[in-house]
């Protein structure tokens, strides 16, 4: 196995600043398929069969743990729609111009059909490496960014007759303009979906479905590590009524949600959400599509690329310096508080989640997203069981393993990039200060003995640690896990990965930027480790 160093990340991202990722393999025939890679290696042993042979390497307990259960109810949405603020937005006003001549292409809630008709091109997808053409799996148009501007909104709207109507929160808000419309809503996508992280918005393409047109169930593209987010714009056309069929349906973890979206209506979701846009009936749809970046407006700190100096950035939004400024209502911060500490070091069970502290000191940094009282439960009985073991007089284990319950590019799989519930996790694992959580990127297999044999199927995960394509956020040395080894059994996006079929994005994807299972690897704190 073999690291890519960062600096050939660097030249291939820069050279790469805003487009798709360059189609096909990069880097040549060095460069690691997570698909082809033998499953285990010398390197990655078969945790199943180093323990049958003896070795205590990687004990697989019963697959559903208790810690397991607790785990599989820690979930926060995967997407959102925007309408509750959608008159505040105002987008159905936002205008949109040709690159080349600047001329009008309408607005978001009355496009011009004509104008547009020759920019629109076929629409393509990616299978594996490739960006191919298929109809079957997806029929439409589409434009490209570069092609298109979006103008920066004229101001405030006269009042109409129904306006009077509105609340007097919205009033206000009409009365005297929203300045941005796009700022507005990005403060809103990070609030929800990405609290305490920089979020940019940049437009990606907009996509146009006449009767027939469809896209199967995907996975959206990534266009660089740090994007995590889709947002769609539903759009209006000039001269023609609403459109029929065409719903966009989410599914997640056995749930699904079907939206139609109609001209000014908002909805934004993590990347690695399965979804797809079913025929449309009657006349045609169009949206307009984001990528939502965290990022701020001066750029990644860990790389040199600047999401605002792309082009058709329409929106930037600072990471809150402070708990004071942030709007964050993704359940509530919860401060650890220590009850009691005759141990010397605090014994697990003295540490409390005091959910309504009122002495939280709001001049904090903010946490990327508060933690819920069911992670904090979590976080209280992994400490226990990794300081005391699971019952006398089994050892305790070192290690707990769980899956991430989204899937990322490897070299996302970072602190700063962890989406929903992952990142709600990790701070409240943190935030015990007794634990010390490493991200790797994992192969992932469920079922292993499924085919083999019905009847002794063993349903107990395996998850065996990949190396990175990159070292680990900081780290040179990938940790090594003191044993022995708990694995918690979580599903999630993780099972879309292991199957092919499902991989499509919008583009082509080289092996270095599809997605990966990654997870968790939690052990005690170096301080507070016998
Ligand atoms: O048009 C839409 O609503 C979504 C289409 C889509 O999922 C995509 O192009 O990736
Ligand atoms: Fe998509």
């Amino acid at each position: 196995m073999q690291y890519v160093d960062d600096h050939a990340l660097q030249s291939l991202e820069s050279s790469d600043a805003g487009a798709h990722p360059p189609l096909g393999d990069p880097l040549g025939a060095d460069t690691l398929d997570w698909r082809t890679l033998p499953r285990f290696t010398d390197e990655c042993p078969d945790p199943v069969e180093s323990y049958y042979k003896g070795g205590p390497r990687w004990p697989i307990p019963p697959s559903m743990h208790p810690l397991g259960k607790l785990l599989s109810q820690v979930s926060l949405p995967k997407w959102w729609n925007f309408n509750d603020r959608r008159l505040s937005y105002n987008l159905g006003e936002v205008r949109l111009t040709s690159t080349s001549d600047d001329a009008p292409l309408g607005t978001i809630a009355a496009l011009d059909l004509e104008a547009l008709h020759s920019l629109l091109e076929p629409s393509h997808f990616g299978r594996g490496a490739e960006t191919v053409y298929d109809e079957a799996v997806r029929k439409g148009l589409e434009v490209t960014a570069a092609k298109m501007h979006i103008k920066s909104w004229a101001g405030p709207p006269e009042l109409s007759d129904t306006d009077w109507d509105l609340d007097a929160h919205q009033y206000s808000r009409r009365q005297t303009g929203q300045p941005d419309p796009f700022a507005a809503l990005a403060r809103d996508i990070q609030e929800r979906m990405f609290p305490g992280r920089p979020v940019t918005l940049k437009l990606y393409k907009l996509a146009l479905y006449k009767p027939g047109g469809h896209f199967q169930f995907h996975l959206d593209s990534t266009h660089a590590d740090s994007h995590h987010g889709s947002l769609l714009v539903g759009c209006g056309i000039s001269g023609y009524s609403s459109y029929e069929g065409g719903h966009l349906i989410l599914r997640s973890e056995g749930e699904e949600a079907v939206f139609q979206l109609q001209a000014g209506e908002a909805l934004a979701f993590y990347t690695d959400v399965l979804h797809a846009v079913s025929p449309v009936t009657y006349g045609t749809r169009a949206t307009l599509q984001f990528d939502i970046y965290l990022e701020g407006s001066t750029g990644r700190d860990d790389e040199s690329n600047d999401a605002a100096a792309r082009i058709n950035t329409v929106a930037s939004v600072e990471a809150p310096a402070t708990l004071a400024s942030s709007r964050s209502n993704m359940g509530r911060i919860i401060e650890p508080v220590i009850e009691n500490t005759k141990h010397g070091r605090p014994h697990p069970n003295d540490i409390r989640f005091n959910i309504s502290n009122p002495n939280i000191d709001s001049s904090r940094p903010v946490p990327s997203v508060a933690c819920t009282e069911l992670m904090a439960e979590f976080v209280q009985r992994l400490t226990t069981v990794l300081q005391y073991g699971d019952s006398i007089p089994l050892a305790p284990p070192r290690t707990v393993v769980f899956l991430l319950s989204h899937v990322y590019r490897r070299m996302s799989i970072r602190p700063s990039y962890l989406k929903g519930a992952d990142a709600a996790l990790y701070n409240a694992l943190m935030s015990s200060g007794e634990l010390a959580v490493f991200l790797n990127p994992v192969m992932y297999n469920r079922y292993r003995y499924y085919y083999i044999d019905e009847e002794n199927r063993d349903d107990s995960p395996t998850i065996v640690p990949c190396k990175p394509f990159a070292p680990p956020f900081t780290n040179d040395n990938p940790p090594t896990f003191a044993e022995p080894v708990l694995i918690l059994d979580r599903g999630g996006e993780a099972d879309l990965v292991v199957n092919d079929e499902i991989s499509i994005g919008n583009d082509g994807c080289g092996e270095f930027w599809r997605y990966s299972a990654g997870a968790m690897f939690v052990t005690l704190a170096q301080n507070s480790s016998e």
